[in-house]
């Protein structure tokens, strides 16, 4: 089974606008050594997401990442992708992993609070993430969660925890040191002009900690 560690990259339709561009940037982050990807999309051009998301499946099995879709089971089942990530109000995880199988990655987002992690892996998810740790560009709505809160997941759980929200340059060191095994990034990734080098600088800390 994967293991399930380092650069979280989630895709961004502002930031990706056509899919030539998408497939760029998500392929830099992959050279530079992004460790899973997630298909984020909110929009209802159901050709388009799906087109999308099978293009992305081909490239990431070229670099041995995941791909998970955010949101949408129906999507992660006809794509093929390796999983799915959902929020509280996306639908059941239990629903999930038996549509998806015992060997879906199923993650899903726990806010500031460890019960509904805890809830989350009873119902089948096999990791968790928690935020947002910092002010986010991509979702500025998101209530901020202490980073204390890593160190608690990964001492109360046995799953790996992803951390996002915010995360930049000026403070992923900071949350992989207080014990995310993942760090979830939009931004400070595919924003960065050199995204392979940024993919790089934002694994550094793994590889020290
Ligand atoms: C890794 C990761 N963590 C949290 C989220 C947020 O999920 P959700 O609350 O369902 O919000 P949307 O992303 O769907 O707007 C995520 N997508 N990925
Ligand atoms: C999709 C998402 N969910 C969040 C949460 O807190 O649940 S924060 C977020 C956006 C993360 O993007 P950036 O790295 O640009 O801040
Ligand atoms: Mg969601």
């Amino acid at each position: 089974m994967t293991r399930l560690h380092g650069l979280y990259g989630l895709t961004d339709a502002t930031l990706m606008p056509t899919d030539t561009l998408m497939l760029e940037r998500v392929e830099a982050a992959l050279r530079g050594g992004m460790r899973l990807l997630q298909y984020r999309d909110k929009s209802t051009d159901d050709a388009r997401r799906l087109r999308q998301a099978l293009a992305l499946r081909d490239l990431c099995r070229q670099y041995d990442c995941p791909l998970l879709i955010n949101d949408d089971v129906e999507l992660a089942h006809a794509s093929g992708a390796d999983g799915v990530h959902l929020g509280q109000q996306d639908g059941s995880v239990a629903a999930a992993r038996d549509r998806l199988g015992p060997a879906a990655l199923i993650g899903q987002t726990c806010h500031d609070r460890i019960d509904l992690a805890q809830r989350a892996i009873q119902a089948g998810a096999d990791h968790v993430a928690f935020g947002a740790f910092f002010a986010s560009r991509t979702k500025p709505e998101a209530e901020l969660a202490p980073l204390a809160l890593l160190q608690e997941a990964r001492a109360r759980l046995n799953v790996p925890v992803v951390a996002i929200g915010g995360i930049s340059m000026d403070n992923v060191a900071r949350v992989v040191a207080a014990g995310a095994d993942l760090i979830a990034v939009v931004n400070a990734l595919f924003a960065a002009e050199d995204i392979q080098q940024q993919a790089e600088r934002l694994t550094q800390p793994f590889h020290v900690s």
